[in-house]
Parts: structure tokens; sequence; C-alpha cells
């Protein structure tokens, strides 16, 4: 198995870690919750930056990710634009998406990306190498609001974010019964024993929960605990999460 490092933390050493997302809109507001979140100590903080008003203004963004990153220091920090058709709160065509990102990465905003599985494949190889280029760890990612994929399509996706560079990959679905959540598990322990890299895997909603308590068990490397607002739905608090995972002994 890759063990992968952001900045200190490693992932998949066999103790699941924590992100907190901040999901402010303004810059003050933005440094505020990352001081909160700070105080948590979580070991990565994610900025969801399609949040941010005016986040296609590249000054803006970059005038806000350098007061962030300053702000923490040593955390990593986990930059992700998640766009609407994967559950974000922006939608943009591909060439924002892209320009957005490689904003992000060309000035070395963060220590690791979010890109979106879903988008052109010549575009998505460009940004996986650009981040590689600037030392930015690449989390690839892939959301189903709506429903849980098979086991083989989840397998699928992780294998593809696999053979296209990342060093992390990420699926999160909606589970409608409980057989989806056993098909999430499932599909994470097939691809933690093929793949060799860092998964991140989650099933959404309430049905889910147990997912993200659990998750270290069957493969997950993180899991997105919350300080204050969630980012998705199903999320518990970082202080749930940490009393849940020490009672798994995880
Ligand atoms: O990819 C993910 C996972 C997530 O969707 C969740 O379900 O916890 C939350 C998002 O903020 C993050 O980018």
């Amino acid at each position: 198995m890759k063990k992968v490092k952001l900045n200190n933390v490693v992932l998949s050493d066999g103790s699941p870690k924590i992100a907190v997302p901040i999901v402010a809109t303004e810059q003050a507001a933005i440094i505020e919750q990352a001081k909160t979140v700070l105080a948590a100590q979580p070991d990565v903080i994610e900025w969801r930056i399609d949040f941010l008003a005016g986040v296609l203004d590249p000054e803006k963004l970059k005038t806000a990710a350098l007061d962030l990153r300053q702000t923490l220091g040593e955390t990593p920090l986990l930059t992700t634009f998640r766009t609407a058709k994967e559950g974000g709160n922006l939608a943009v065509d591909d060439e924002t998406y892209f320009q957005i990102v490689r904003l992000v990465v060309e000035n070395e905003l963060t220590t690791a990306i979010d890109v979106e599985l879903f988008h052109p494949k010549e575009g998505v190889m460009r940004i996986i190498k650009l981040a590689h280029d600037h030392g930015i760890k690449v989390i690839m990612s892939s959301h189903d609001f709506k429903q849980t994929p098979t086991d083989c399509e989840i397998y699928y996706r992780l294998h593809k974010m696999a053979d296209l560079g990342a060093d992390v990959a990420k699926i999160a679905v909606m589970p409608q019964n409980p057989a989806d959540v056993l098909t999430l598990l499932s599909a994470t322990h097939q691809a933690n024993e093929k793949l060799g890299l860092p998964l991140i895997t989650m099933a959404m909603g309430d049905l889910g929960k147990v997912t993200r308590i659990a998750g270290a068990v069957f493969g997950s490397a993180l899991t997105f605990g919350t300080v204050g607002t969630a980012s998705a739905p199903g999320q518990l608090s970082i202080a749930d999460l940490r009393q849940a995972l020490a009672n798994l002994r995880i």
C-alpha cells in the first residue's frame, strides 16, 4: 500500500484521519471558520471553494487562499471545487473548472487538490501532471448524490482514478437501503485489497453514517466530520467521530 503524506499527516498508516470542511462564503468568515476548525485539531482541513463568493475572480480566490494558508500553518489543506452536478454549489463548464483548479495548483495554494473524475480525460491528466510538478497531491473524486452504483462500477471508478495517477481515490454515494451501504463497503474492501493507493469512501445520509464511522475497517483512510456546518449529508461532528473511532479502537 502506497503511503501518501499530506505535510506530516500520513494516509493509510493504519489509523483513520479526519478532515473538516470549510464552507464559508467570504474571506473574513473563512478565516474565522478556519480558526474555529483548527481549535478542534483535525488532521486535514478541506476548503470548499465552490462556496466562496466570487470564486471565478482569480484575484479574489488567490487572496483568500493565501490568507487561509497562512492561518493554517502546517495543517494540510485540501482544496476542492465541487461542481453542481457532483453535489457542489456552482455549475461551471469543464474549461472554467480546469481554469479554477489550475490557478490553485500553479500558485501552489494548497497541499492537496480534489480533481473530479468525470471531466474530459485529457484535461484531467494535464491537471494531475501539473499538480505533481508543483508538489501537490491529487485526491480524485466521484460523487453520486442520487443512488449507489453497483460494486463493479464503484471499483471501476476507483481503479480508473488509480490508473490516471491519482494519489488518493475517493467516492461518495447515496444509499437507498442497507444493501447499498454494504455495496459501498464491499467495493471499498475489494479496492483496498487490490489497488494499492489510499481510498476515501463513504455512503452519505443517515443510512450511510455507519460508513463514516467504520469505513476504516474496510479500507477507507479518511472520514469527513464537521465543526459547525456540514458539506454533505450524514457527516457527524468531529467530537462524535473521535468518540466513535476510539470506541472501535481504529
Ligand atoms: O468528497 C467529499 C466528501 C463529502 O462529499 C462527504 O460526503 O463527506 C464532503 C465533501 O466536502 C468532500 O469533498
